[in-house]
């Protein structure tokens, strides 16, 4: 069963991209105060229509950084801002030749933050292509291949900065995310986990299900067996139900004795099947920790979701079934209607 990585990287728990919208407004500012400044500067040297034109740009940057400044901007706005950018030190190394150089390395780095991993790749390149045709025209061939050599090296550093990061994120997320008795995802991104099935489902317009399984009479366990005896089964119970989920469905510890577990594209039949199976698991093999052996039940309350419920609503449809499979005796599952 994969838990972690079938799991989004979203909301709270994405830092890469929390960091890129930081990133990506204080580019948005700065490179409008950096032009703006230009724009003052060649307005002193009377060349007004490059001040003017100058000017417009560094207000056109601000105006973004204004309206993206709480999410990030369409890839579309980031490749006019990087072509913007990539042509004014062009133009910059044209003019002022290799002083335009130190322009390049900065744009560089901007670029690992302003795209998605898909289309980075290409952009890089596009920019990389640009700025070496430009040293090569403008610089002495012994002064281009320098250069062209150490924007390849910064491109490798930033690169390998980036899986990094992207490995960080992920043992950070998981370690944050994971229920150190059971190895389930933690209660707490509960709500986003379930918020997450209802978009797949949406969105690939496909059923989902999920089931809430609650170990009977726990408190018993405990009273008769001690609190550890108790952590020794609900951690086995939530590897035998970790062995029948598949590897895209979601296993979370909802509450002390009782398990979420989620199934994507999976309509209530195919799900009862995967549920019946886990409560059987629970059911059907005791317990052992050192001499002790005690068989223990759970019941199971299931609901595939219907359109436009709420992630509350269907979380609470499960939970109805399983308030019925409770009140009928235990150790079974009920499907809600
Ligand atoms: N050993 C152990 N017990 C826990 C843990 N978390 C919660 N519990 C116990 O799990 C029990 C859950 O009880 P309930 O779900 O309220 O009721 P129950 O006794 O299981 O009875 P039914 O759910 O009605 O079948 C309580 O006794 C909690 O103390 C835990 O981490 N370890």
């Amino acid at each position: 069963m994969n838990q972690l990585s079938a799991t989004p990287v979203s909301g709270t728990f994405d830092l890469w991209q929390h960091f890129r919208l930081l990133a990506m407004r204080t580019i948005y500012f700065g490179s409008g105060i950096v032009i703006a400044g230009t724009a003052v500067y060649s307005a002193m040297q009377s060349n007004w229509p490059a001040g003017a034109a100058l000017f417009c740009v560094a207000m056109g940057f601000v105006l973004i950084g204004y309206l993206y400044r709480n999410e990030l901007a369409p890839q579309w706005i980031n490749f006019l801002v990087i072509c913007c950018l990539g042509t004014l030190v062009s133009v910059s190394m044209k003019s002022s030749g290799i002083l335009g150089v130190y322009w390049m390395y900065p744009i560089l780095a901007m670029v690992f933050f302003m795209f998605d991993k898909t289309i980075f790749v290409l952009v890089i390149m596009l920019i990389y292509a640009l700025f070496a045709a430009v040293i090569y025209q403008v610089l002495p061939f012994d002064y281009a291949w320098r250069v062209a050599i150490s924007m390849l090296v910064l491109i490798g550093v930033g690169a390998a900065f980036l899986v990094m990061m992207a490995s960080m994120q992920r043992k950070l997320y998981s370690a944050a995310a994971t229920d150190s008795l059971t190895g389930c995802i933690k209660r707490e991104y509960l709500s986003e986990m379930v918020q997450h099935a209802i978009t797949k489902a949406q969105r690939a317009k496909q059923p989902a299900s999920l089931v809430q399984i609650d170990m009977d009479s726990f408190q018993s366990v405990n009273d008769r067996y001690g609190y550890l005896f108790g952590d020794k089964v609900l951690q086995e119970a939530a590897a035998r139900i970790r062995s029948v989920a598949r590897p895209t469905d979601t296993v979370i510890r909802s509450s002390g004795a009782e398990f979420v577990v989620i199934f994507p594209n999976t309509g209530c039949k195919e799900a009862a099947e995967l549920a019946t199976d886990m409560l059987d698991r629970i059911r059907h093999d005791p317990f052992s920790v050192k001499s002790l052996t005690v068989t223990v039940t759970a019941s199971g309350g299931l609901a595939e979701f219907k359109p436009d419920q709420h992630w509350g609503e269907w979380l609470g449809a499960a939970d109805s079934a399983l308030y019925q499979a409770k009140s009928q005796g235990r150790n079974r599952l009920k499907v809600a209607q």
